[in-house]
């Protein structure tokens, strides 16, 4: 009999349920008493000790050198998760975090890690995934710059519990609540000091429910909020047109559900940032979904680093995979590349990509879409190959190259290949690929994009010998 309008019994747990419980949450007064010295740091940035029956340790802010008890808050059958209970010493590394959230919202990982130790530890995460999977590199380069206030974009959640209240903020570390904030110090200034104005309106809305999320882009000369909103709420309209007025804003939101249309409240949208290649200064323009990376400076000094290592590329011909707006394709048509082709799997970014080439006079551009994971484009005749896919890597087309190189088919093959890449696992996987085809990494880099978090942007040159 369907029990509608009754509450279900309680069922069973299942086997795999119990074993979920079993393995959970101990909480700080069943915590391992011994005094542990941390020995080196993990990738992502936790301390790793071992206890007395040499089980491993994972460890929230803990730095190498440092004398810790822990309070255990995870269990697993090869290692724990733990933090810090009390300590006896603080490593030379060790400062005070700019944030007062740091450690309850998971923005941040390495907030008590000095910069140069971060970068360090960067450096140190990319040669050994490098080891790992047998690919020789040269000296690492580091790329950071003392500006931690980086961010230029970023998306705020909002939620409003049962209780009425409003939570407005990041996600917790390893939670799925949100951690309410009124600052955060790796924003842009101009994005950080709306926080709290933000979070002042939403409470006054009348319907604050109905709002999922923010995404706040700090543009030059431009700020752009849009708001996903799930049902229009015209008195709440209002109150963002004023707000906007207010702050010299550009405020859409998006609303409804299937299909999610956009609207502007207040102002046009008009993203750009400039890129400078030589002695030319490109304005790229985005659309407030587009993809750009977050660090405007790093960006930059990225791309001064990649064409100072490619060295006079006039006359060649590139191909740039996963071009996005044209950060890259735009930056190797104005240091002289005679045709650059960018393929992207986006088709209003590939059109802004063509916006972008005619508004910077750089006629020898073109783009096209294309998901990159089914189709492989042709590189006859390309003479660099500029790779910067998302976090899964580039590995048909690497599998495709070696095939081609193991052939013999070297026309097809070009001989340096740019590889930009956000993650280094798949990094590395894919330059053992190529490695193992012939190519040689000559050039390697990390670059500290996303300063205090355990992420890292790296960049390899890998060239072929002469035919
Ligand atoms: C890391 S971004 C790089 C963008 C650009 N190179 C830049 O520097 O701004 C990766 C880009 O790959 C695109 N992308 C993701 N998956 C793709 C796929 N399967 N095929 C083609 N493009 C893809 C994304 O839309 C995004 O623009």
């Amino acid at each position: 009999m369907a029990l509608l309008g009754q509450k279900r019994p309680a069922r069973k747990p299942t086997r795999r349920e119990k074993e979920v419980a079993s393995r959970g949450t101990r909480n700080a007064s069943d915590a391992d008493s011994q005094w542990l010295t941390v020995d080196r740091l993990a990738h992502d940035g936790r301390g790793i000790a071992h206890d007395e029956s040499g089980k491993t340790q994972f460890i929230d802010q803990a730095l190498p050198g440092e004398r810790v008890t822990l309070a255990i808050h995870r269990t697993h059958k090869r290692f724990n998760e733990a933090h810090v209970r009390a300590r006896d010493n603080a490593a030379d590394s060790r400062v005070t975090p700019p944030c007062a959230y740091f450690g309850s919202c998971g923005g941040c990982d390495l907030q008590h890690m000095a910069l140069d130790a971060q970068r360090t530890h960067k450096v140190q995460v990319l040669g050994e995934h490098a080891t790992r999977n047998g690919v020789t590199l040269p000296e690492i380069q580091p790329l950071g710059d003392d500006e931690s206030r980086y961010r230029r974009r970023a998306r705020i959640g909002v939620r409003v519990t049962d209780a009425g209240e409003l939570q407005f903020g990041f996600r917790g570390r390893g939670s799925n609540q949100l951690v309410d904030i009124t600052t955060c110090s790796v924003l842009v200034p101009e994005l950080d000091r709306l926080l709290a104005p933000l979070r002042e309106l939403i409470e006054s809305l009348e319907a604050p429910k109905r709002l999922g999320h923010l995404e706040l882009t700090a543009a030059e000369g431009q700020v752009i909020v849009v708001v996903r909103q799930l049902k229009a709420v015209p008195r709440d309209a209002q109150r963002w047109q004023a707000f906007a007025e207010q702050h010299g804003l550009v405020v859409g939101w998006r609303v409804g559900r299937d299909p999610v249309v956009l609207e502007w409240l207040s102002g046009t949208p008009n993203a750009a940032y400039s890129l400078s290649v030589g002695a030319t200064t490109l304005r790229l323009a985005f659309s407030p979904g587009d993809f750009v990376q977050v660090n405007a400076a790093l960006n930059q000094r990225l791309i001064d680093t990649a064409f100072e290592w490619l060295g006079d590329v006039s006359g060649l011909k590139v191909m740039d995979l996963y071009a996005g707006v044209g950060n890259l394709t735009l930056a190797a048509a104005a240091a002289g590349a005679s045709e650059v082709a960018g393929i992207e799997g986006s088709q209003g970014m590939v059109d802004q990509l063509m916006v972008n080439a005619e508004a910077n006079g750089l006629a020898q551009v073109s783009a096209r879409r294309a998901d990159l994971s089914k189709a492989l484009p042709s590189l006859e005749g390309i003479d660099l190959l500029v790779l910067d896919p998302p976090r899964d890597g580039a590995q048909p087309l690497c599998e495709e190259l070696a095939r081609d190189l193991h052939a013999g088919r070297v026309s097809r093959v070009p001989q340096r290949v740019l590889y930009i890449a956000c993650d280094p696992t798949t990094l590395m996987r894919d330059a053992r690929l190529l490695q193992d085809a012939g190519y040689r990494v000559t050039r390697a880099l990390m670059a500290d994009m996303f300063v205090h978090t355990a992420h890292l942007e790296s960049m390899l040159l890998l060239e072929r010998a002469e035919d």
